[in-house]
């Protein structure tokens, strides 16, 4: 981050130090320098920067320099949701862990009994979502007196219609005598004249007013009529690190998740409609890196942090560009680069192009990825890992069998056959989805084989309509299939034949294949 002078300079006590330079921060980010000495006054103040700029540890490090030695429920941080109420409560313990502070995060899906025993030892900071901050609230589980310190942590996201008066109800229990600061990267205009309401004189503090985007994030956009296969495309041929995959809709996320699990990848879904340990489970996995893929819904939209986060891709085009703003910032954090892509559909430009309105940023148009892009990766990907091999020096167990070989072959041949063997079982994974638009014939034909008749319990015909008609094949070539109905080829199109694939591939029916072959070209 930018020379912003040292935290050494900000006034803060020797434990908080401490703790700073074991979280490995050297110096303060540009918003931690502008609200840590405003903060530290006591003020009421509204902080607004980018994403992943360290907007947590700007209010955490002057609310735990101002925590007195006490027992009480002495700060208050409200979060969108429970994801982020674990985090936020994290960096916070790390940031009063030589003060010995408190910290205690409160949501919805925890059984309640264990959140009161917790509470029941004393706590100085509670970090939670506002339901279950109700809940307690009603079952004088929580008590609110003593608090004089009051962050809202994506501000405008909790003042909106849907936490509004949750968030409402709560602040009528804290005493008015308190220090109310809200945090977003963020703020639109209304949420602003809003926020007035339960503050007094705010400072208000932007370190984004021209870019409400990190630069360090790459902006490209795919349009594309088949979505899914462009998103296989382009996992196959960019993506390196972790990703997230936004979804809109609770079903839309789990459909895609089953669609990329079948499809090989290690993909898991998180969205509002799980458990609280499915939830768990998989937000480990994930940050623990053995999850390459999240599909989410815009629960994870805002404020988590996640190290190794490479891409993010809007497979479905984000509602408003808050929303924009928010997913594509689970990237490039803290100084690191990312990539943020979005899949629209031809009548998905203009949103787009509001989305780059509002947010001042140039979202550039890419092309899919070949399926020559995507052979040259993998070339590189088994270069990679054979070259990894060697040096890592774990093979010798195999040298028998070269050597055995050797006798027969030369041994460029047998590395040769051993890396068309490794591809092929390599290709597994990618070949059943629809890519052929390069093998096609000579007029662009492909020759489509359908074998419907070891389907079981279903009638041939009804799969092949099915499979027509979600495809959209004209009204012609779904007659021609359903005259054969047991085992048929037909000469089609490449984009009649990705499609059928596509369907395919949607609703597995057992029993019932479809094989591509390039047709022959005509005489
Ligand atoms: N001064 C610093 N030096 C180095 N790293 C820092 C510093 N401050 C914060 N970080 C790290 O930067 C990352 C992003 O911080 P944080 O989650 O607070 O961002 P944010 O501004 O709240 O983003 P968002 O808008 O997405 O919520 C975290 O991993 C945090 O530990
Ligand atoms: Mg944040």
């Amino acid at each position: 981050m930018k020379e912003q002078g040292f935290f050494g300079e900000l006034q803060l006590s020797k434990k908080i130090l401490s703790a700073i330079t074991d979280m490995g921060f050297e110096e303060p980010s540009p918003i931690q320098s502008k609200t840590i000495p405003v903060a530290l006054e006591g003020k009421d103040l509204i902080g607004q920067a980018q994403t992943g700029t360290g907007k947590t540890a700007a209010f955490g490090i002057p609310m735990m320099e101002r925590l007195v030695d006490s027992r009480h429920i002495q700060a208050l941080v409200l979060t969108p949701t429970r994801e982020l109420a674990i985090q936020v409560a994290e960096e916070l313990a790390k940031i009063g862990k030589f003060k010995k502070v408190k910290v205690l995060p409160i949501y919805g899906g925890q059984p309640i009994e264990r959140q009161i025993r917790a509470l029941k030892l004393g706590v100085q900071v509670i970090i939670g979502t506002p339901g279950r901050l109700l809940d307690h609230m009603r079952r004088k589980t929580i008590r609110l007196d003593f608090v004089n310190q009051v962050i809202i942590d994506e501000a405008d996201e909790m003042l909106d219609m849907g936490f509004i008066e949750d968030v409402e109800n709560i602040l009528e229990n804290i005493s008015t005598d308190r220090q109310t600061m809200l945090f977003s990267a963020t703020m639109p205009k209304e949420i602003l004249a809003l926020s007035e309401k339960y503050m007094k004189d705010p400072v208000s503090i932007t370190t984004s007013k021209e870019q409400i985007t990190v630069p360090l994030i790459d902006q490209v956009y795919y349009e594309s009529r088949d979505k899914l296969d462009g998103l296989c495309r382009v996992l196959d041929a960019e993506t390196t690190g972790q990703c997230i995959i936004f979804g809109r809709t609770k079903k839309g996320v789990n459909d895609l998740t089953a669609s990329l699990q079948a499809r090989g990848y290690m993909a898991d879904g998180l969205h509002g409609d799980l458990s609280q340990s499915q939830r768990d489970r998989v937000m480990k996995k994930f940050r623990d890196g053995d999850l390459e893929i999240l599909v989410a819904t815009d629960v994870a939209a805002r404020g988590l942090d996640i190290e190794h986060i490479t891409h993010v891709i809007n497979y479905d085009i984000p509602q408003d560009p808050e929303s924009y703003v928010h997913r594509i910032g689970r990237t490039g954090r803290a100084g690191k680069r990312g990539v943020a892509i979005t899949f629209i559909e031809p009548r998905e430009f203009r949103q787009l192009k509001l989305i780059e309105k509002i947010v001042k940023t140039r979202i550039l148009r890419k092309q899919l990825p070949t399926l020559t892009d995507i052979m040259e990766r993998r070339r590189d990907l088994i270069k990679n890992q054979v070259m990894q091999t060697i040096e890592q020096g774990s093979y010798t167990d195999y040298h028998t069998i070269v050597a055995d070989i050797a006798n027969y072959h030369d041994p460029l041949d047998i590395a040769a056959a051993a890396l068309k063997l490794f591809q092929e079982g390599f290709r597994e994974k990618t070949e059943e989805k629809p890519m052929f638009s390069q093998t096609g014939g000579a007029d662009g034909m492909v020759r489509l084989f359908m074998n419907v008749g070891r389907a079981q319990n279903i009638r041939p015909d009804d799969i092949v309509r099915t499979v027509a008609e979600e495809a959209g094949i004209p009204g012609n070539i779904i007659g021609l299939i359903n005259i054969y109905d047991k085992f048929t080829f037909l000469e089609v199109p490449v984009d009649v034949a990705e499609r059928v694939l596509t369907v395919m591939h949607r609703n597995t029916i057992k029993g019932f294949k479809v094989n591509v072959e390039p047709a022959k070209a005509r005489q």
